[in-house]
């Protein structure tokens, strides 16, 4: 499998990506997003960073980069894609998948290492892990609060399409463990398929062991293996 790393103006993870995703013996490959997509990949990861500065409000401006025409059309045909951070605010920007990422409650960027439940068991994203998992991967972001309309959370409620939610250690929903306010204590969510899906979190930053951080990020990203 190949996967695609798109770099924008100010992306920054795109290289973590890479490193993370070769540890895991997927071939991956960044694509600076003015080159297109190439036709013939397996996959696609939005990497994190500060593209275009974070100006407007963060992903607004990646989001329309024509390369997201491209991302949007491989995952119409099933492709998985993945958006991390500055790629999960690109994601929703792009209408890949609903809601909003919004400042911080903090207002201030945050650093952090963070525990995740996993809501949903059954998605390629979560499926190395079981449901109710608590598992630690770092934050670092000063927009990652997640906001949608009361019935549009609802209908992510329902339709499953949660698969981590901020946590304490033993893996309790509370607003203490909300690092930035999110709705729900939401960290990542699916698009319409399951095949695309958004998280702020960092699994690149939680896969090798070098790192010192864990490797609990590398059940997300075996969903490329
Ligand atoms: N690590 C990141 O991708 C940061 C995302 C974005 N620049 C923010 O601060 O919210």
């Amino acid at each position: 499998m190949t996967v695609a790393v798109v770099q924008f103006g100010g992306s920054n993870c795109d290289r973590d990506a890479v490193r993370a995703l070769s540890h895991l013996g997927v071939d991956a490959e960044r694509v600076w997003h003015e080159d297109g997509l190439p036709s013939d990949v397996d996959g696609v990861i939005l990497p994190g960073g500060f593209s275009y500065g974070d100006y407007l409000r963060a992903g607004a401006m990646a989001a329309r980069s024509p390369i997201m025409d491209d991302v949007r059309a491989t995952a119409e045909a099933g492709t998985p894609v993945l958006g991390v951070c500055n790629g999960a605010q690109i994601g929703c920007e792009s209408a890949l998948t609903p809601g909003a990422f919004t400042t911080n409650a903090s207002a201030r960027f945050q650093c952090e290492p963070v525990h995740l439940r996993v809501e949903n068991a059954e998605t390629p994203w979560t499926a190395a892990y079981d449901e109710g998992d608590v598992i630690e991967v770092p934050i670092a972001h000063g927009e990652g609060r997640f906001e949608i309309s009361e019935s549009k959370y609802d209908d992510l409620v329902a339709d499953d399409r949660i698969l981590f939610r901020y946590c304490d250690s033993a893996g309790n929903i509370t607003d203490n463990a909300n690092p930035n306010g999110s709705r729900g204590n939401v960290a990542g969510i699916t698009g319409e398929s399951d095949h695309v899906a958004v998280l702020m979190p960092h699994p690149e930053r939680a896969t090798l062991p070098d790192l010192g951080r864990g490797t609990d990020g590398q059940g997300v990203l075996s969903a490329f293996a």
